[in-house]
């Protein structure tokens, strides 16, 4: 479906040996020294470089909403896309701080009129069904909520995007996040259940009752769950905007870019990215750790470390690109720093 190459792992090794040349003690920029060998590997070039960043917000509803497992009304969806859109979200403000664009799309918000016209992508129906009770989604409509976010992408990365991170929007899809999350890692609900928006003691318990029996249901038509083909998994659990969330970074893969993850909704699409093809792990970056429990389960089987910690639970996309400066210092670092012989600095402890 995706033509993605392998990372050059040859390029990560050539890539420490430059670093640790560099006019500083090896080392010393901690986790940065690895962030800036990722992106030359990526690059493949000891002098990688970062343009313009990019976020690709996805916006759909969840029929599971209904349930009550949210702190708000599935409206907001529908009343933060045109947030978005007029430039007031908080992911408007933290772009223009990084230099970023914003592009909204929505793939699955309930709605009489498609929020997103003449954009990339398109609304595939008016929101997923209710999770607790029946299948999310078609595969079909599952499989063209993945071509939309890749659409999306691609316009990004036509406009000149060199770096690129998805958003989310969608009262109700902490809920989907956790069942896909769960299913995929063959985890239990406790395990990934969070409080989302910030729903109370009792709305939590119910919610955790949801996330139970949606896992049960899925169970029941697909078998052990975590052994199953995530498109199935996908289409019973998932959300519209997480499907096109991981069209965004498989389309993101594809284009050799890097990729950078948000919270809990955004890196469950990541996760089925990979399970669609492994390919997509090399070029992932998470922007950050989000406050949801199950955030952190899907960064430990993604193999990823936050660039960032602030106790982040918006969604959007604002964690991903809150991380952009520092992956673009990254780069700069290592394009742009003298080698100890560049600048007459001598090398070892010796006097
Ligand atoms: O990114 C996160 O980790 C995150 C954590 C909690 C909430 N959210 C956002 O809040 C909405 C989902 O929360 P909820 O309670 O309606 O499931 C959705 O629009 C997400 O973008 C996002
Ligand atoms: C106001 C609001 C803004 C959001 N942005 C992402 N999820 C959200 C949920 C709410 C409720």
């Amino acid at each position: 479906m995706f033509n993605i190459q392998p990372i050059a792992q040859d390029w990560l090794q050539r890539a420490l040996e430059y670093h640790h040349t560099l006019t500083k003690p090896p080392g010393s920029l901690g986790y940065l020294e690895v962030l800036g060998c990722r992106l030359a590997a990526i690059q493949q070039t000891l002098h990688p470089r970062l343009g313009k960043g990019a976020v690709v917000v996805c916006a759909a509803d969840h029929g599971v909403a209904a349930e009550g497992v949210s702190a708000y009304p599935p409206e907001v969806t529908a009343q933060m896309v045109l947030n978005f859109q007029a430039g007031g979200a908080a992911i408007n403000q933290i772009a223009r701080a990084a230099e970023a664009e914003v592009w909204v799309v929505d793939v699955g918000v309930k709605a009489p009129q498609p929020l997103s016209p003449g954009g990339p992508g398109h609304r595939v129906r008016q929101g997923s069904g209710n999770i607790q009770r029946e299948p999310a989604m078609r595969q079909a409509e599952a499989l063209e909520a993945i071509q939309v976010g890749a659409e999306a992408a691609r316009a990004a990365i036509a406009k000149g995007a060199t770096m690129l991170a998805a958003g989310d929007m969608g009262i109700g899809n902490t809920t989907a996040a956790a069942a896909l999350t769960a299913a995929l890692l063959g985890l239990n609900a406790e395990a990934v259940t969070g409080r989302g928006t910030g729903v109370d003691d009792a709305r939590y318990g119910h919610k955790l009752e949801v996330v139970r029996a949606a896992l049960a249901r899925a169970q029941a038509r697909l078998g052990e769950l975590s052994k199953a083909d995530p498109l199935a998994v996908l289409a019973e659990l998932g959300g519209l905007e997480i499907a096109a969330i991981a069209g965004v970074f498989l389309a993101g893969a594809e284009a050799g870019l890097p990729l950078v993850t948000d919270g809990f909704p955004v890196t469950a699409g990541a996760l089925l990215a990979t399970r669609i093809e492994p390919r997509v792990q090399g070029y992932l970056f998470a922007g950050h750790r989000s406050v949801e429990p199950g955030h952190t389960r899907q960064l430990e089987a993604l193999g990823l470390r936050p660039i960032l910690e602030l106790d982040l639970r918006l969604g959007e996309g604002t964690g991903a690109v809150l991380s952009f400066p520092v992956l673009r210092a990254a780069a700069a670092v290592m394009a742009g720093m003298a080698t100890f012989s560049q600048a007459g600095v001598s090398q070892t402890g010796k006097p």
